[in-house]
């Protein structure tokens, strides 16, 4: 069942495409005004090796056509990281996907994998990406050049990479379903990432919707050459909400099947995140947000479904001394 809104507006309404082959300080403007206001935007010439993508996502496909039995004999290091199938977190919610999560830095897991070695050069690729974003968003914020990146960078960052399989459906039966039986199924319900930036791309199977700020929902049309990219909810607070963690859900139609993989830049579990003191302006900003740690968000956020908000819990009207993130 689909729940929330349902009032979907034209594919890629207003959803920005960056080029980052663009002169620096265009792309950096651009990236901003994104995060302003929508949170999402697609970046293309992006100078991710395709060949790297490409080993991924056949690496993936052969993973997923697996037996169950053989998919589930990985064993990532702790709980929420494993191969699930339609039960996404750990409160009770489902969709019709099946997935590998796991840590990033986890080399006992990453050895287990037949295709290690297309992961690590895939997470290698998508995170010095990040850090071109995120450093591409300093300059513009006026912030010293590595405030975001550097919480990414370092050996204990919390990042974690999900690939996402929605697979067809044969309508309840082994046959395949006609136009007038398809439905849109969920396949991953409404929710906002938690860590600093997600990107994500996907096989040319659509089904990635995002709410703008009219609450409307946008198709984002799929774009295998493109990357993704999310806000999440400690960017949103380390800006002190100028950037929007955008929510979006998957729907699924089941006729052919989608693959995506996200990546998830995450800080160290100790880090101390909060509203940096530059997008603090007394008089027309004041401070939204308390300090926490990354590690104390995640505790919480384990403990909420998947559509509830993790950052109202965070949000405070009172002003508290200044911080410095990490
Ligand atoms: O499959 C997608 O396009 C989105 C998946 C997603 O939102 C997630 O894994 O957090
Ligand atoms: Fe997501």
């Amino acid at each position: 069942m689909v729940k929330g809104s349902q009032k979907i507006v034209a594919v890629d309404q207003g959803i920005p495409i960056i080029d980052m082959s663009q002169e620096r300080s265009q792309v950096s403007k651009q990236i901003v005004k994104a995060c302003e206001t929508l949170g999402f935007f697609k970046v293309v010439n992006h100078g991710v090796d395709q060949t790297i993508i490409s080993r991924m996502e056949q690496e993936s496909i052969n993973f997923f056509a697996k037996s169950v039995h053989e998919k589930i004999s990985v064993k990532p290091a702790n709980q929420p990281f494993r191969y699930g199938f339609r039960d996404i977190g750990l409160k009770g919610d489902s969709g019709e996907v099946e997935y590998l999560l796991f840590h990033t830095n986890d080399p006992a897991f990453l050895s287990q994998l037949s295709f290690n070695s297309a992961v690590n050069c895939y997470i290698e690729a998508v995170n010095q990406l990040v850090s071109k974003i995120l450093d591409l968003t300093a300059e513009e914020l006026r912030v010293p050049p590595s405030t975001f990146s550097k919480l990414i960078s370092t050996v204990d960052s919390d990042s974690v990479l999900r690939v996402n399989h929605y697979p067809t459906s044969d309508c309840g039966t082994n046959r395949v379903c006609d136009k007038s039986e398809s439905v849109m199924r969920v396949g991953f319900g409404e929710h906002t990432d938690p860590q600093i930036l997600t990107v994500l791309r996907s096989n040319g199977i659509g089904g990635l919707q995002v709410l703008n700020s009219d609450r409307l929902w946008v198709p984002v049309s799929p774009d295998p050459s493109a990357f993704c990219v999310n806000v999440g909810d400690l960017l949103q607070v380390m800006t002190n909400g100028r950037f929007i963690s955008v929510k979006h859900r998957v729907l699924a139609s089941g006729k052919e099947s989608r693959l995506s993989t996200a990546y998830f830049a995450g800080p160290p579990l100790q880090a101390k995140i909060g509203p940096i003191p530059a997008m603090i302006t007394a008089v027309n900003q004041p401070r939204l947000y308390q300090t926490f740690t990354w590690g104390e968000y995640k505790k919480f956020g384990y403990s909420l479904r998947l559509e509830d908000s993790r950052l109202d819990m965070f949000r405070t009207y009172k002003d508290e001394d200044d911080v410095n993130v990490f």
